[in-house]
C-alpha cells in the first residue's frame, strides 16, 4: 500500500515513511492509494470473530507485506489489551466504552497502535526519533503511555494552559523518563500549529527526526476504525446501525468512514460538536471556517481548525453535497451537555462523561427522524477524567478507576511557554 498527501505535491510513500514522517511536506495529509475493501464473507463470519482477529484483517490491508503477519498479530494483540464493552443505555440506544485502556480515553487504541508500529521499525533499523504531539486533553496521556520508556523515542507534549481537565493535566505531566510536557500559553490549535510548524521546518525536522502521534499520523487514525467493525460484529443482527462520534479533530470519525469504505454496513455517521462547530456548520453551508476554539466542559473538542476535515474530503471527493449525506451534523453548547449528563444518570444510572454526552444528544437528533434504528454514541472517555464538571452535575461523587487515581498522587512537571517556534526549538535543545 502506497500513501499520497492530500496536497498532491510530494510523491507517494510507504507506510514506514508515511509514518515516521507524520505529516508530508506539502502540509497535507496522508491517504491510502486505494482505500481497500474487505471480502462479503469477511462480514457474514464477522460475529463468530474474535476482536483481535478482526482487527488484524482490518491493519493487514493497509501495512501489507511491511510489517510480517506474526508481528502485526502481537501489536493488535498488545494494542487491545482491554475490552470494548457496548452497554444498552436505553432500548435501542448502545454506548461503545472505549475508556477501559490505561489513560480511561479512546486514544489509547490508536496511540498503543503507532508506538509498537514505530517500535517495531525503529528496533529494525536503529533509528532515533521525537514525536511532537498537541492535545486538548485526552490524546497527550495516551500518547505518553503508550511511548513511556520506549527506547530511541522521545514524546514532547504541547497542551494549553488551564484548558484541560485536573486529572488530565496530572496524567501527561507526570510521566518523567523520555515523556514532556510543555504547558502552552494558548489554545489547542496554537499547539497544533506549532507541531505543524514544526514538521515543515526541513532542519528542525531532520535534526530531531520529528514525528507526530496526533491523528495526522496514519497510524493513529487506522486502529481508530478497529472498534467500528467490533460494534458491527456484536450488534449486526440488531438492525440498520447509526454510529454517533463526539469529533474534535473528527480523526474518530475519518476512521469511522474508512471503514465504511472498506465496506462496513454502518447506515448513517453523525458528527456531534460542542459548540465549536466548524464542520457542523459546513455540512449546513458549504463553507469550511476554522475559527479559534472555544473552552467548554468537552474540552477535548475544543478544536477550531480540526486536522481531518481534508481527510474527510477526500473520502467523499471533495462533493459538499456528497459529505453531507454521508455525514449528519450537529452541535451542542454546555447547558444541553450539562442536563443531559443529569438526565440520563437519573433515569438510566448510565453516567456519561461530557464528550459521550453530545455523542449521545446527536444520536437522539438523528434517531428522531429514523426511530427504528440502531443507535450507538461513542463514549470517549471515562466520567472520572472530568470529575471536576461531572460531579457538580451529578452532585455526587464519581468513583475514581485505580489507574487515574495514581496519576492524581503523582508530581506535575512541565515547562510553561508561550505559542512559538522560537519557544518549542529551546524545549527541543535540551533532547
Ligand atoms: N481531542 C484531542 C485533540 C487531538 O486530536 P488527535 O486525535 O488528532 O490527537 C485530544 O484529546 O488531545
Amino acid at each position: 500500500m502506497k500513501y499520497y498527501s492530500t496536497n498532491r505535491q510530494v510523491p507517494e510513500v510507504s507506510y514506514e515513511e508515511a509514518i515516521f514522517n507524520g505529516l508530508p511536506d506539502d502540509n497535507g495529509l496522508y491517504m491510502p492509494e486505494t482505500i481497500p475493501t474487505l471480502p462479503a464473507d469477511f462480514f457474514e463470519n464477522i460475529g463468530d470473530m474474535k476482536l483481535h482477529d478482526i482487527a488484524y484483517e482490518v491493519a493487514s490491508r493497509f501495512i501489507g507485506e511491511e510489517i510480517p503477519e506474526k508481528e502485526l498479530r502481537r501489536i493488535v494483540e498488545e494494542t487491545l489489551s482491554f475490552d470494548l464493552p457496548i452497554v444498552e443505555v436505553e432500548k435501542g440506544i448502545y454506548s461503545l466504552e472505549l475508556y477501559h485502556g490505561p489513560t480511561c480515553a479512546f486514544k489509547d487504541v490508536g496511540a498503543r497502535f503507532l508506538a509498537r508500529c514505530l517500535s517495531y521499525f525503529s528496533a529494525k533499523e536503529g533509528k532515533k526519533s521525537t514525536i511532537l504531539v498537541a492535545t486538548s486533553g485526552d490524546t497527550g496521556a495516551a500518547v505518553g503511555s503508550g511511548f513511556y520508556g520506549v527506547e530511541n523515542i522521545e514524546v514532547i507534549i504541547l497542551y494549553p494552559k488551564g484548558k484541560i481537565s485536573k486529572i488530565q493535566e496530572q496524567q501527561l505531566t507526570t510521566f518523567g523518563k523520555n515523556i514532556q510536557a510543555c504547558e502552552v500559553r494558548g489554545t489547542f490549535d496554537d499547539c497544533q500549529k506549532m507541531v505543524k510548524d514544526a514538521f515543515l521546518n526541513k532542519e528542525l525536522k531532520e535534526k530531531y527526526n520529528l514525528t507526530s502521534a496526533n491523528s495526522i499520523n496514519m497510524a493513529r487514525l487506522i486502529p481508530q476504525s478497529f472498534y467500528y467493525f467490533w460494534t458491527y460484529a456484536m450488534l449486526k443482527d440488531m438492525g440498520d446501525l447509526v454510529v454517533s462520534v463526539p469529533s474534535g479533530n473528527f480523526g474518530n470519525l475519518t476512521a469511522g468512514l474508512l471503514g465504511q469504505k472498506m465496506g462496513l454496513p454502518i447506515k448513517q455517521f453523525i458528527a456531534s460538536t460542542n459548540v465549536n462547530d466548524i464542520v457542523p456548520s459546513y455540512l449546513t453551508s458549504g463553507q469550511f471556517e476554522p475559527r479559534p476554539s472555544t473552552s467548554t466542559i468537552s474540552n477535548a473538542m475544543d478544536v477550531g481548525n480540526p486536522s481531518n476535515f481534508y481527510r474527510m474530503k477526500e473520502v467523499f471527493g471533495s462533493s459538499w453535497e456528497d459529505m453531507k449525506e454521508g455525514v449528519k451534523g450537529y452541535a451542542y453548547d454546555d447547558k444541553i451537555t450539562a442536563e443531559t449528563v443529569a438526565d440520563i444518570y437519573r433515569k438510566t444510572d448510565y453516567l456519561m462523561d461530557p464528550h459521550g454526552a453530545v455523542g449521545y444528544l446527536g444520536l437522539k437528533e438523528y434517531m428522531k427522524d429514523h426511530p427504528n434504528s440502531i443507535g450507538v454514541f461513542l463514549e470517549t472517555a471515562h466520567p472520572a477524567k472530568f470529575g471536576d464538571v461531572v460531579e457538580p452535575i451529578i452532585k455526587q461523587e464519581v468513583e475514581m478507576p485505580e489507574r487515574l487515581a495514581e496519576f492524581a498522587r503523582r508530581t506535575k512537571v512541565s515547562t510553561e511557554i508561550d505559542a512559538t517556534q522560537e519557544e518549542l526549538k529551546k524545549v527541543l535543545e535540551t533532547l
